[in-house]
């Protein structure tokens, strides 16, 4: 992979993006790691820095504050408009007005977090007549590791053909700042989570693999290759079959194979 080309082909896509739905700029989410801060920095090259806003959605107390000094960096670098919204309010409300939620259910809450952040997103987008720009890299897409229609909901995904490992080099290419590219990755949704003890296998092995099956080759093959056990290979495996959903639109009934569901005049 060329790197700078990879960047050029990025900027590229977005600046046109943009420009296709008549739209004056971007909105994206900065948490503070890896992925929002490379994309930040995408977005600024190819709309100028006037054109992008950052939205940094903390929770006051689950964020740690070095993720909120991190986003805070990254935009005070690019020199882009910004806020900082804690996402506690909308949070409680909800709790308090949903009578089955609650504190036992931790991962339908934090999939909660990424919807109210999505939310949030969409109304900056509503008003300022700006697209949405994801984040999600093609690790996490093809894993299906990402909350549907939570960070998932967005309009365009300008890193989705990239690994994690790749983001990371084009990140130094980019200049994000290096504390941020060495932190350990991180959905954020619980105290303490980090994305490869989710995963349950690292990204430089987890990303070989995934690039060993596009390639064709077996996963058995490849899972001794890379010297994973049995146990990464079928949660992987598990992750991505299960998670195929994710990437499709909704699907409906075909109710008369004569009617036809799409204008193309
Ligand atoms: N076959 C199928 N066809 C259509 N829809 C299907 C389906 N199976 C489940 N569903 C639907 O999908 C739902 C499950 O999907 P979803 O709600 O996304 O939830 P789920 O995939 O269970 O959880 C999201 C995962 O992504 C991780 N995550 C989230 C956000 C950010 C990041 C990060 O890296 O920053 C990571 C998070 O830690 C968790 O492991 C089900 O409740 C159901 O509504
Ligand atoms: N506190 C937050 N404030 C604003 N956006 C957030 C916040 N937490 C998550 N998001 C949005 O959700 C996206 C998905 O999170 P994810 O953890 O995959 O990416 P990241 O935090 O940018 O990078 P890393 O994988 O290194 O943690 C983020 O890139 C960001 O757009
Ligand atoms: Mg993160």
């Amino acid at each position: 992979m060329d790197i700078g080309k990879a960047k050029e082909t990025i900027v590229k896509f977005i600046r046109e993006s943009v420009k296709e739905a008549g739209c004056k700029g971007a909105v994206v989410g900065i948490s503070g790691g890896i992925d929002s801060a490379l994309t930040a920095y995408l977005c600024v090259e190819a709309l100028g820095k006037e054109n992008v806003l950052g939205v940094h959605l903390p929770e006051i107390n689950l964020t740690p504050a070095e993720d909120v000094l991190d986003a805070t960096e990254v935009a005070e670098r690019l020199g882009i408009e910004f806020r900082t919204i804690d996402i506690s309010g909308p949070l409680r409300a909800f709790m308090e007005a949903v009578p089955e939620s609650g504190q036992d259910f931790r991962h339908a809450n934090g999939n909660l977090k990424a919807r109210v952040r999505m939310s949030i997103l969409y109304y900056y987008a509503n008003t300022m007549q700006r697209l949405v720009v994801g984040t999600g890299n093609k690790t996490e897409l093809l894993l299906g590791y990402f909350t549907k229609y939570g960070d998932g909901g967005v309009d365009l995904e300008p890193i989705g053909d990239l690994y994690k490992t790749e983001v990371r080099e084009m990140s130094r290419v980019i200049g994000v700042p290096q504390g941020i590219i060495e932190k350990a990755p991180s959905a954020g949704l619980w105290a303490g989570q980090t994305d490869e003890a989710d995963l349950g296998i690292t990204y430089e092995t987890v990303d070989r693999f995934l690039e060993m099956l596009l390639e064709g080759e077996r996963p058995q093959v490849a899972q001794n290759t890379l010297g994973m056990t049995p146990q990464q290979r079928d949660s992987v495996l598990a992750r991505i079959h299960g998670n195929l959903h994710k990437r499709k639109a909704p699907p409906m009934p075909e109710l008369d194979e004569l009617r036809v569901s799409y204008i193309t005049v």
